[in-house]
């Protein structure tokens, strides 16, 4: 049996049964991070005898009879913006290069109390900031995807969460923590052909979660399978006192929303997604979606989200004015590196320069101009409110539909190098995750098919607040319709 091709579901069917062990699946997962990771460059921290240990810990409790947690012994990677109690995180800046948390973030500790097993920390844009992958301070991750007939070209996963991504699509995980900023779950897993959903914001608890742009980052599970994220999104999520903006409400069984029916379902096709631009064949993609979701009994509705225009060019304020507020600690006095300077100011310039890449500095920049005294009005208090307004669009909208039907990007996985030198063409692939982001809702990419260039495709389903439940029936429906069973060139069982 090929363990590294299983889904979570199979795995947790196989590991009761008694088919193999914990350290059976774990050591497969372990020795493909080992053959890979060099090329993919998929984690940048492998935990490979923590893995091991915890394995063989899995086996006892397995051995002890029914009671086992959900996830006992399921090898997962974790995203380097999560706090780990005694393992290095990085959020992939030379600023925590050696910072070894003493602590571990609510989301992980969910997933350990249900018996994961993590192998590792996946690399990640610097502080979540991009959508390539290519910020990191431990150097980019390879898409282990590659363009039909072309071995040579590598492409970037998307990111941030591109080493999750890579992660579950070469094999060398069963499932991986992400978090989504502005899309940084569901573009990566559009690029990288894997499931991913970003929860309703507050649903996860963001304690122990490197902060971005606090108002917005939420965590979310990554899977090669719908029914995969439901599984570790149920562990993941839950009210939590320590984060003041998680919700106090119970969490539904999202496996069983899964294959659940959806006759009656009212399907939203938002007109603003149509962008002028949008190669043929996303459109191409989106239109079959579409006549899936009606096949399966629902109704399709067009529905206007009008300041959809407005989504990137107010989050692109937003976020940057809450990174420069939540970065300010990185001062070289309370934690992280320090590089010495003659006077207090001469510290902080010295580590911030030494500490910090290109985009993150950009973004602080940003920020920190929108909010200023004398801009402030101009941009951040008037991005605020556009931000209500592209709220109250998905509330009109879902007075009339159960969820929305989107592309999750406006491409496939582009070419390393591509865009590098142009950020405003980098931010414009957040275009369709990011509305859904600022209002705060469910959104989840699922594979639909594959582009021209054999290169997988995502489809985004968005949700009202706290119903992921019909996100995932959505979902799941999609991904039966669409049958994808590629698989990336670049995988645990063809080295
Ligand atoms: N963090 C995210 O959701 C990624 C987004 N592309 C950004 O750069 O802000």
């Amino acid at each position: 049996m090929m363990l590294t091709e299983l889904t979570i579901a199979g795995a947790q069917g196989g590991l009761r049964r008694r088919e193999f062990s914990a350290t059976e699946l774990v050591g497969a997962h372990v020795a493909a991070i080992e053959r890979l990771n060099g090329r993919l460059n998929a984690f940048i921290t492998v935990t490979s005898d923590l893995a091991l240990d915890a394995a063989r810990r899995a086996d006892a409790i397995l051995a002890g009879g029914e009671d086992a947690p959900a996830l006992t012994g399921i090898p997962l990677g974790i995203k380097d913006l999560f706090c780990t109690d005694g393992v290095r995180t990085t959020a992939a800046s030379r600023m925590l290069e050696a910072f070894v948390p003493p602590y571990e973030s609510t989301v992980t500790a969910n997933l350990l109390a249900d018996g994961a097993v993590f192998v590792g920390k996946t690399n990640l844009d610097e502080f979540a900031m991009g959508s390539a992958n290519i910020t990191s301070a431990f150097g980019s991750v390879e898409n282990p995807w590659k363009r039909a007939g072309d071995e040579e070209t590598v492409l970037v996963p998307g990111g941030s969460s591109g080493g999750s991504a890579a992660a579950v699509a070469a094999r060398l995980a069963m499932g991986a923590t992400g978090t989504d900023t502005g899309g940084s779950i569901r573009q990566p897993a559009s690029y990288c052909g894997i499931a991913g959903i970003k929860p309703t914001y507050g649903r996860c608890s963001r304690w122990g979660t490197i902060a971005f742009a606090s108002s917005l980052d939420q965590a979310g599970p990554m899977a090669r399978t719908v029914e995969d994220c439901a599984i570790l999104l149920q562990s993941m999520a839950g009210f939590d006192v320590r984060d003041s903006t998680s919700v106090d409400i119970a969490v539904p069984d999202y496996r069983a929303a899964c294959g659940r029916s959806l006759k009656g379902m009212k399907v939203g096709i938002p007109a603003e997604y149509r962008v002028a631009g949008m190669p043929a064949e996303v459109e191409a993609a989106w239109e079959q979606g579409i006549a899936w979701l009606r096949d399966a009994g629902c109704e399709i509705v067009e529905v206007s989200l009008p300041y959809t225009k407005y989504g990137l060019a107010t989050y692109y304020i937003v976020a940057p004015a809450e990174c420069s507020s939540n970065l300010a600690r990185y001062d070289g006095v309370r934690f992280g590196r320090r590089v010495p300077g003659e006077s207090l100011d001469a510290l902080y310039e010295a580590t911030r320069r030494e500490g910090f890449g290109a985009e993150v500095r950009r973004r602080i920049l940003m920020g920190t101009y929108v909010l200023s005294a004398g801009y402030y009005d101009a941009y951040y208090l008037r991005a605020q409110k556009v931000r209500n307004l592209i709220r109250k669009d998905f509330e009109n909208a879902f007075r009339t539909v159960d969820v929305l039907l989107t592309p999750t990007a406006p491409s496939p996985a582009f070419a390393q190098g591509e865009k590098m030198d142009d950020p405003v063409q980098m931010y414009l692939n957040d275009v369709f995750t990011v509305p859904a982001s600022m209002a705060g809702v469910p959104a989840m990419s699922v594979p639909a098919g594959l582009s021209a260039s054999g290169l997988p495709l995502g489809l985004q389903v968005i949700g009202r607040s706290f119903d992921e439940e019909s996100v995932f029936a959505a979902a799941s429906a999609l991904e039966r319709a669409a049958g994808f069973t590629h698989r990336p060139a670049v995988r645990a069982e063809v080295v």
